[in-house]
């Protein structure tokens, strides 16, 4: 019987070795799969790389922001902390080397239930057949596990490491190193060692080995050396004991996979090879070090316990920039989703915060391939170890898509509840599911949950809206030609009333926005266990590009009212009153974002109905108004009532429309006109845009004067310009008007600018006032390197921002084919005084004193804002800049902006 154990055993370790060197062919069905999926993956993964690194990029930038509000430049400590976080992230890379990760776990909890049948058999363990073995399976495959240490690099490495710089890529195949023991090699106590190892010295062992990359090692070259097998053992004395329950997880053996990965990142954020200073030694070792001081896990497991005690309190964060925070919220592209739930074990085991035990019974949680979750596999979150971590674990996996058997409900449910308890408070949202479903995902509902770090995870749901609310029969929500249903807007509405219910329940703060067919935006505000969800915004935004929050309900009051039928489809106008209404909020004196932030907002909601579509011109903004005007005339038909408040929001809002589009010279509706006997008839049948009644809020005749309007557009319309009458006083005012709308983090509004990139639309970015440039890749060959250049500049200005430079405020990828670069939004002098010159000289030179120039010099890449009531010129658009200390070229750059300023403001004086 050991003789045929001991067979089997060496016949796992050929077998794992196979899956080390991909060398399939042999292998058993079940590993082949492994791989073999692994390799699909590993293509699809390939093609989007670009865009994962983009996203990665983005949210290391976002963190970056965080991180130097408190520390100035970079240094080279920063720069590792970032490698860190590039490391977590790669741990949940389907193309990492995760599967392979968890096809070794899997193989070494079955080494270890072996190994224990044999001790059972035999009475004691059998520490020579564990040594024999695995002195045999590395007689087998000397090579079959690389030394990690060759991809740690030192500071004294680093010209090794720029050798391969040119190619993004370390040479991870060829290695003169001595072997490391392979995990089973570990887990049988294998490799060199001599002395007989008993099982859990084997788990010591295997956990050494995940520390042996945190030792001093080298580079491999003519100049290092790694270090000897036997110097890793003697590492293994100074580890905490293991016990035999815990994860065999052998991270050194996916290092130079992941260090490769990490390189191209690297090389992505730092582009210059000279300042390329990360020690991955010390990196690596930290991240090792805290798993295996279970430091961080500390911290975690008393938030937990005090969670635990005081139900529902929300998890308090003990430190957000570490560990499994970091790694959940580093962006996850819905690629990875499938991984990190099903290795969520995995990873909070390497976060070091919970216990993992395979005494429990495997979960049988499936995928969507039907096939059991590998992550099952030896390594079950017990639910004596923390019923958080385990309900964390468990619905996570089982909520997201990977279990097809639940029904929805419970599904969102358990997946909102799993979130609440991972995350605590949640805030922020903005999602397109669309840029979920272009990679590959179908979902009809995406959450991007903010963590209070300000990391950001994307959730998707498959929900079947229909499921939800229509008894299980799903029902389409546009029609043949993709006209969103008035009817099933409504259906959605409800179903994501369901949504926002379990939200509550689970004591989330979440806003949702979601992409349909056709852009539809819903958000919901929850505080607590109490919704304040009466009524959702939903809009079609026509360019496809905007994110707009409005008011559903009354659009939809409107819409039914107003055409009878529900069946009526939502039209521009539909769309646009309800714009009118969003502005209406958005202007509220007591709006969250203060009254100039509104403003835009609201010049973003009425403008968007007048660009230069043939649908938003000056004509159809007569229309929006008038609809909204028969729709409040119509309240008081006889017959087919729409309720007096309605009318008067309708009213209110037309009248902002009217003001903020500055139409409103003649504007002498006063918000009772309503109640006039008779008005609303007529109105109502005479639907055209000349109705001749005094009513009429529109100005009849459009100012000749007036500037044509797409100049108007880039105006900021002045509080002057909304009539006292019509300003909401209180945040009660607002709310009566439009319950439940707040604004969310993302506003975009009209367009500001256009240049090669694309389009620069003025934006409001969590609050605030900023101006996205979208670079849409495909467009042009260059624009991915473009932006990468202009982004790195950033970064290389950014103790210029807010000073010289326009604060850099995110950036990264977008929905579609697209990556946006979000900056704070000032404006342009019209006259440029002289003044104004002085300022933006002074800015170029800072510019200059950083060794960059900027490349672009003229008037239009410089906006002015006010911070501390000082003027301040900042520069925008750095996708020319350069680094060079040429004080010719610098002072060519200065004199350049003289005479551009200088024409401008005779231009205007001559006017
Ligand atoms: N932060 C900002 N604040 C205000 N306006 C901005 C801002 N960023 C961009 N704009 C507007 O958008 C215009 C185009 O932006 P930018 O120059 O960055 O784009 P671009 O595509 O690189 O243009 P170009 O081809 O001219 O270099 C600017 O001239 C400016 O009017």
């Amino acid at each position: 019987m050991l003789e045929k154990l001991n067979n089997q055993q060496r016949h796992l370790s050929a077998l794992q070795n196979q899956v080390l060197r991909n060398d399939t062919a042999s292998l058993s069905e079940d590993l082949q799969q492994v791989v073999n999926r692994r390799r699909a993956n590993s293509s699809r993964e390939a093609q989007r790389e670009t865009d994962y690194l983009i996203a990665l990029f983005c949210q290391f930038v976002d963190w970056r922001n965080r991180y130097r509000e408190k520390n100035p430049l970079p240094d080279t400590e920063r720069q590792e902390v970032e490698f860190f976080l590039c490391l977590c992230q790669k741990l949940f890379e389907p193309n990492s080397s995760i599967r392979e990760l968890l096809a070794l776990q899997r193989m070494a909890a079955f080494h270890r239930s072996l190994a224990e049948r044999k001790a059972a058999e035999a009475g004691s363990p059998d520490r020579s057949i564990l040594a024999a073995n695995a002195a045999q399976s590395s007689a087998q495959q000397p090579h079959a596990v690389q030394d990690s240490s060759a991809e740690i690099v030192t500071d004294g490495a680093a010209a090794q490491l720029a050798a391969h710089w040119e190619t993004g890529e370390m040479d991870v195949s060829a290695t003169e190193e001595p072997v490391t023991p392979s995990v089973q090699d570990v887990a049988t106590g294998g490799g060199e060692q001599e002395s007989p190892m008993d099982i859990d010295d084997a788990a010591k062992a295997s956990h050494a080995s995940v520390f042996a990359a945190s030792g001093p090692h080298h580079a491999r070259g003519a100049t290092s050396h790694g270090p000897p097998p036997q110097q890793t053992r003697g590492a293994v004395d100074k580890q905490r004991t293991l016990s035999s329950t815990d994860v065999v997880m052998d991270i050194p053996s996916s290092l130079p996979q992941l260090a490769r990965e990490i390189v191209v990142i690297v090389k992505y954020l730092y582009g210059n090879k000279k300042e390329f200073r990360v020690d991955l030694t010390k990196t690596v070792a930290n991240l090792l070090a805290m798993i295996e001081s279970d430091s961080v896990g500390s911290d975690w497991i008393e938030c937990i316990r005090e969670r635990r005690k005081n139900r529902p309190a929300l998890i308090a964060r003990a430190d957000h920039t570490k560990a499994l925070d970091l790694q959940l919220s580093v962006m996850t592209p819905a690629h990875s989703l499938h991984s990190v739930f099903k290795t969520l074990p995995v990873v909070v085991k390497a976060a070091g915060y919970v216990e993992i035990s395979d005494d429990v019974p495997q979960d049988s949680a499936t995928d969507d391939a039907g096939e059991r979750s590998s992550s099952n596999a030896g390594s079950v979150v017990t639910p004596a170890a923390d019923d958080a971590i385990w309900l964390i674990s468990k619905s996570l996996r089982t909520a997201c898509l990977l279990d097809k058997e639940a029904g929805i409900k419970e599904r969102v449910r358990v997946l909102l509840k799993a979130i609440a308890l991972l995350f605590g408070q949640t805030s922020g949202v903005v999602a397109e599911a669309d840029w979920l479903r272009n990679r590959g995902l179908k979902c009809d509902l995406a959450f991007v949950l903010t963590t209070p770090n300000g990391g950001q995870m994307i959730v998707a749901i498959e929900t079947k809206l229909g499921d939800l609310f229509n008894s299980g029969k799903p029902q389409p929500i546009v029609d043949s030609k993709g006209i969103f249903k008035t009817e099933d807007a409504i259906g959605i509405v409800n179903s994501y009333n369901q949504v926002f219910h379990y939200m509550a329940e689970s004591g989330l703060h979440v806003s949702v926005i979601t992409n349909f067919t056709q852009t539809v935006a819903l958000r919901s505000r929850i505080d607590g266990n109490e919704p304040l969800v009466t009524s959702f915004d939903c809009v079609e935004d026509p360019s496809g590009q905007a994110l707009f929050v409005l008011p559903y309900t009354l659009l939809n009051e409107v819409c039914t009212q107003t055409h009878g039928k529900a069946e009526r489809n939502f039209d521009q106008h539909d769309l646009d009153g309800g714009r009118a209404v969003a502005a209406q909020f958005a202007l509220s004196a007591d709006n969250p974002f203060g009254y100039e932030h509104g403003a835009m907002t609201a010049q973003g909601g009425s403008s968007h109905t007048q660009r230069a579509s043939p649908r938003y011109d000056r004509d159809s903004q007569r229309s929006i108004t008038s609809f909204l005007h028969d729709g409040a005339a119509q309240s008081h038909a006889s017959d087919n009532s729409l309720p007096a408040d309605i009318a008067k929001q309708l009213l209110k809002a037309a009248q902002v429309v009217a003001a903020v589009t500055r139409q409103s010279t003649d504007l002498t509706m006063a918000e009772d006109e309503p109640d006039s006997p008779g008005h609303g008839r007529s109105a109502m049948q005479d639907t055209s845009h000349a109705v001749s009644d005094q009513r009429l809020w529109m100005a009849r005749s459009v100012d000749p004067a007036a500037p044509p309007d797409c100049l108007r557009m880039r105006e900021v319309p002045s509080l002057a310009a909304v009539p006292e009458a019509l300003r909401c006083k209180t945040v009660d005012d607002a709310l009566r008007l439009e319950p439940g709308i707040k604004p969310i983090d993302i506003f975009v509004g009209s367009e500001i600018g256009a240049g090669r990139f694309g389009v620069v639309r003025e934006a409001l970015f969590q609050g605030l006032p900023a101006a996205i440039k979208r670079i849409v890749l495909h467009l042009y060959e260059h624009n991915q390197e473009l932006y990468r250049h202009e982004v790195h500049m950033y970064l290389r200005l950014c103790c210029l921002w807010g000073v010289a430079v326009a604060t850099l405020l995110s950036c990264g990828m977008d929905c579609h084919d697209s990556v946006s670069i979000i900056t704070e939004r000032g404006s342009h002098s019209e006259t440029w005084p002289e003044s104004d010159v002085e300022l933006a000289v002074a800015s170029l030179k800072e510019i200059h004193r950083m060794g960059i120039l900027h490349g672009d010099v003229h008037a239009k890449n410089v906006v002015f804002v006010v911070k501390d009531n000082e003027r301040r010129a900042l520069w925008i658009d750095f996708e020319r800049s350069e680094f060079s200390s040429d004080t010719h070229k610098q002072r060519k750059e200065i004199s350049r902006l003289r005479k551009c300023a200088s024409s401008i403001r005779q231009k205007f004086e001559s006017e």
